[in-house]
């Protein structure tokens, strides 16, 4: 068992150096089994997806070795297609092990995608893509199979702009006969650092970061090193942390230009937003503005950090309002955040936040990456003790967490053992918490 606890902070003060983005690195990870040499990426993330994928890895016949963020793959020996499916099904992002191994292994046979439940993240369009490429894709209870003897460039226009579906064509054509061209595609950060490692290595992969990209099929593909892209995410979680208690803090080791649509969120708030070369400082003020927010796919703001800030918006003077777009149903933290004596209200995939309602510290549960950082936020400004427990979501995302906000000055601590947690509770319960 294992918990956190956040009391009501001061102001958070200092800098943090961003570490790697978890969704570029689970893209460029897993694509480096598509080299026939020893591939070394610079700037991996410390986190339970990565280990998971190294465990994987293992499984079938890659090597993987960390030294410090740095992580050294030799796919050369590997031996078979077929992945675990607990393995595969306890994060989101396996479905890039097959569009890295299908040319390979001809057949692979794995988990459906695990990660965060936002009610509905379908897979049809990387099953149409395969499909597309000419492979023939099986789904089984609780595993899929997908199978090609040869796989041939293609067409693909995707019926609505997703990440993952584009960084898996990406993968699955570079080594198909001809010439792909997807349409429609996304232009997230993390397609980008993905072509670049892919041409790095020896792919010809032309056009990401815009709504269409070409792929010529390449026969082979090298080894190389490379360094990826900062986690934006993390970045942007930090920044808006200025507007719980106030204080000054700065991200280091950022791309601001990723970060666009945060900024000019933070801006509206009234944060003050300071950009220099790759660092980027916030400033908290007295009196937020409230806001509105609606999601969507890069360049609009992100869904991701569309949970912390809802945190960093209850403190602010009046009604805000986000819309989620990407996934609607995106809403877990709020229940857990009207526990607290949050005042929001959901109404068919928009959040109506009120400002300045009063906090008090409550027993609460992160159900997915980003609520985990919503409540840590959240905690900061509650009276009382905010107990948060599902820490497995929180550390599938974010590395070190608890010390990078206590050397910033937050009131946050890590707890583990059955025994003390129960322990704890009661002392809280007689408390009156
Ligand atoms: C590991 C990873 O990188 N995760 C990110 C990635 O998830 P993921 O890659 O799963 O998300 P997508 O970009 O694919 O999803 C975007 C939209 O497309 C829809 N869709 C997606 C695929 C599909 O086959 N059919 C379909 O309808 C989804 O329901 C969603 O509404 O992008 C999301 C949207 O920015 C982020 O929240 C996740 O943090
Ligand atoms: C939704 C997320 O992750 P995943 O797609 O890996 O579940 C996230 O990073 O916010």
């Amino acid at each position: 068992m294992k918990w956190l606890e956040v009391n009501k902070s001061g102001p958070l003060n200092g800098s943090v150096s961003i570490t790697g983005s978890k969704n570029s690195a689970l893209a460029l990870l897993s694509a480096t089994l598509l080299s026939d040499e020893v591939v070394t990426l610079n700037q991996i993330p410390n986190i339970e997806d990565m280990r998971v994928i190294c465990e994987i890895f293992n499984e079938l016949g890659a090597t993987s070795s960390w030294e410090d963020d740095k992580l050294v793959i030799d796919p050369t020996n590997i031996y078979t297609g077929v992945i675990d499916p607990m393995k595969s099904s306890s994060y989101r992002a396996s479905y890039y092990l097959v569009g890295a191994l299908l040319q390979k292994m001809k057949k692979i046979r794995i988990g459906y995608p695990g990660g965060d439940n936002f009610l509905s993240r379908p897979i049809d369009q990387h099953i149409k893509g395969w499909q597309a490429l000419g492979a023939k894709v099986t789904l089984l209870e609780n595993e899929y199979i997908v199978e090609a003897d040869r796989l041939v460039g293609a067409d693909i226009y995707f019926d609505t702009i997703t990440s993952g579906a584009t960084m898996n064509m990406m993968m699955t054509a570079v080594l198909a006969d001809g010439k792909t061209t997807l349409k429609n595609t996304a232009k997230d950060p993390e397609v980008v650092d993905l072509a670049n490692l892919l041409n790095t290595m020896g792919a010809n992969v032309i056009g990401a970061g815009t709504s269409q990209i070409i792929i010529h099929g390449v026969k082979e593909l090298s080894g190389c090193t490379y360094r990826v892209i900062p986690d934006r995410l993390v970045a942007g979680s930090f920044l808006m942390s200025v507007g719980l208690n106030g204080g000054t803090i700065t991200v280091n080791n950022v791309i601001p230009e990723h970060l666009r649509s945060c900024i000019a969120k933070l801006t509206e708030t009234g944060i003050e937003i300071y950009e220099e070369g790759s660092s980027i400082t916030a400033i908290g003020g007295e009196n937020l503005k409230a806001i509105r927010i609606r999601t969507g796919m890069y360049p609009q703001f992100p869904t991701d950090l569309q949970q912390p800030f809802t945190s960093l918006l209850l403190n602010a003077n009046g009604r805000s309002i986000i819309t989620e777009k990407v996934y609607p149903h995106r809403y877990s933290h709020i229940q857990q955040l009207l526990q607290m004596g949050a005042n929001i209200k959901t109404r068919q995939g928009t959040a109506f936040i009120q400002g300045k309602s009063k906090l008090s510290g409550s027993l609460v549960k992160a159900t997915d990456v980003r609520a985990g950082i919503c409540l840590i936020m959240a905690g900061m400004i509650a009276e009382g003790t905010t107990i948060i427990t599902g820490l497995n979501h929180i550390e599938r995302g974010y590395e070190n967490i608890v010390s990078l906000y206590q050397s910033l000055g937050a009131n946050i601590e890590f707890y583990e053992g059955k025994y003390l947690f129960d322990k704890r509770l009661e002392q809280l319960s007689d408390l009156g918490q």
